[in-house]
């Protein structure tokens, strides 16, 4: 019997756990057994309008603390969550099905890194004094934006809510936070470790829901953000809506990134980039290198030794340290992949490994290799959102580069080379947010991170973020007479 992870209510506002059974029944499922580990309940009007009202009053103050005030709460909760951390992994396990092996170091871990980071950076942010003509000056002072909303996606839970709530809280706002119907349960122990770490009720608020919940969240006229993790045709509601009220946002949406390879790479660095950017948490990575580009000298051989470290591959019990394949996140997804997986095979790609469905409970399917996949099939073409690598051969840098580039999206892209001049030209060519050389899908807190075309606007982590959460006001000082005509 599979251990159950019921939290005391689906919602955290103003410092409190909230129920409201009114609302849609929200089933939390065990990837790995298909069975209920929580009933959670969908936000109704009543709810969202509690913790909108919350955040609101909350962040007046909040705002009027300093920068090293705030900070301090924020490196309190990154405390906090670093210790808890083996437990939020075992919900975050049980929540998305991603194996113990991943939830122990890249989920709570990197939620405490950006608690940490923006703690730290929430004192150093100041205004500029600028001198203009005849002794007259202006200063600006960096101000909060109010109220920001926060939407995540169900693939890295802990992580998204950490990294939109520390840039948000450290620059003086309040948040409402809605994590993914998918996965709900560890936005709620982020909410608990803020108000363990001192911050006042009503700062940072979590409401369950669907999508219908998020767009009521995004059109409220006390709301001055939105940022949303999730899909570009999310991203596409999610934007126009907020446009309505002009509101400031963050997308960070969807991707199908090349992995360029060439020649002269390290075969062995290269593959395991490979098999990182299109293996890790089963696939489900927003910037995965889902299009392998291999040039002819390599091609071969990569496609075989890729092949043969997928056999080292540990697929099964997430809970068990040991697997490094755990299960999709839901029957639905499992089901869009092994769409793609079929439609590669009728459209002509050769099928190297995998590609089955694991029978039993838990939405288990084999991680799959296709190689000689070309530029205009469906799985060169679509996010596919699971375990499914595309190797597509190459011969110049100059095709390589226009290929890897002939895409909608524009989330992130690699180059493995060990000629210095070519890897930085192919860097500075690509159209992407988040580029890697020699190295593939690393996201540090202090690094901007997010998407060009398609795939987003604005940056999460790293100094970048603090414009994305703040607004400039400029102050000008007149030190003469004024001056009239008459
Ligand atoms: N760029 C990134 O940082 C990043 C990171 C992780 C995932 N993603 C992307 O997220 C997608 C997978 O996640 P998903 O399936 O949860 O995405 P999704 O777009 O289905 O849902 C994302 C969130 O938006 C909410 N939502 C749905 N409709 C809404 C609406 N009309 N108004 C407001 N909110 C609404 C959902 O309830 C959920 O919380 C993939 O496309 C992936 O690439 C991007």
């Amino acid at each position: 019997m599979t251990q159950t992870f019921q939290p005391k209510a689906s919602h955290f506002i103003n410092g409190a756990y909230v129920e409201d059974t009114a609302g849609d029944v929200i089933e939390v499922i065990y990837p790995h057994t298909g069975e209920v580990i929580a009933t959670l309940h969908s936000a109704t009007p009543a709810i969202i309008d509690r913790a909108l009202a919350s955040a609101k009053a909350a962040q007046v103050d909040w705002a009027k603390l300093s920068g090293t005030e705030r900070g301090r709460v924020l490196r309190k909760a990154a405390e906090i969550m670093r210790d808890r951390n083996h437990d939020l992994s075992v919900i975050e396990t049980h929540d998305t099905g991603k194996p113990m092996s991943e939830t122990l170091v890249a989920d709570a871990a990197s939620g405490a890194d950006a608690l940490e980071y923006f703690g730290g950076l929430a004192g150093t942010l100041t205004g500029e004094h600028i001198p203009v003509a005849g002794g007259d000056f202006v200063y600006t002072r960096r101000e909060a934006l109010g109220v920001c909303v926060g939407i995540g996606a169900w693939n890295y839970p802990i992580q998204i809510a950490s990294w939109k709530a520390a840039p948000a809280l450290a620059c003086g706002n309040a948040m409402v936070f809605k994590p993914s119907e998918m996965t709900p349960l560890t936005a709620l122990q982020l909410a608990e470790i803020l108000m363990d770490a001192g911050a006042p009720a009503g700062l940072f608020n979590v409401v369950q829901g669907y999508g219908n919940v998020g767009a009521a969240l995004v059109t409220d006229s006390r709301v001055d953000k939105v940022s949303l993790t999730g899909s570009v045709p999310t991203g596409r509601k999610v934007y126009a809506a907020a446009a309505e009220g002009i509101r400031h946002v963050t997308m960070e949406l969807g991707g199908k990134s090349p992995i360029v390879v060439f020649d002269d790479a390290d075969l062995e660095n290269a593959v395991s980039a490979a098999i990182n950017g299109n293996f890790y948490s089963t696939g489900q990575i927003c910037s995965n290198g889902t299009r392998v580009f291999v040039q002819d000298g390599l091609y071969d051989d990569f496609v075989a030794r890729v092949a043969e470290r997928m056999d080292g591959a540990v697929i099964g019990d997430p809970m068990d340290e040991a697997t490094t394949i755990g299960p999709m996140v839901s029957a639905r997804q499992r089901e869009i992949v092994m769409g793609y997986i079929e439609k590669g095979v009728s459209e002509g790609a050769r099928l190297v490994k995998g590609g089955k469905l694991i029978e039993g409970d838990g939405f288990y399917l084999e991680p799959t290799l296709f190689a000689d996949v070309e530029d205009e099939m469906s799985i060169a073409r679509k996010e596919i959102f699971g375990p499914v690598m595309s190797v597509l051969r190459f011969t110049t840098e100059e095709e390589g580069l226009k290929r890897a580039n002939a895409t909608e999206f524009g989330l992130a892209a690699g180059v493995f080379t060990k000629d210095l001049t070519r890897a930085h030209r192919v860097a500075a060519g690509f159209e992407a947010g988040t580029c890697y050389i020699n190295a593939y899908n690393l996201t540090p807190v202090e690094a901007p991170f997010g998407g060009s075309k398609l795939s987003g606007v604005g940056r999460e982590n790293s100094k970048a973020a603090i414009d994305h959460y703040s607004q400039i006001k400029t102050v000008y000082v007149g030190m003469n007479d004024t001056e009239a005509p008459f």
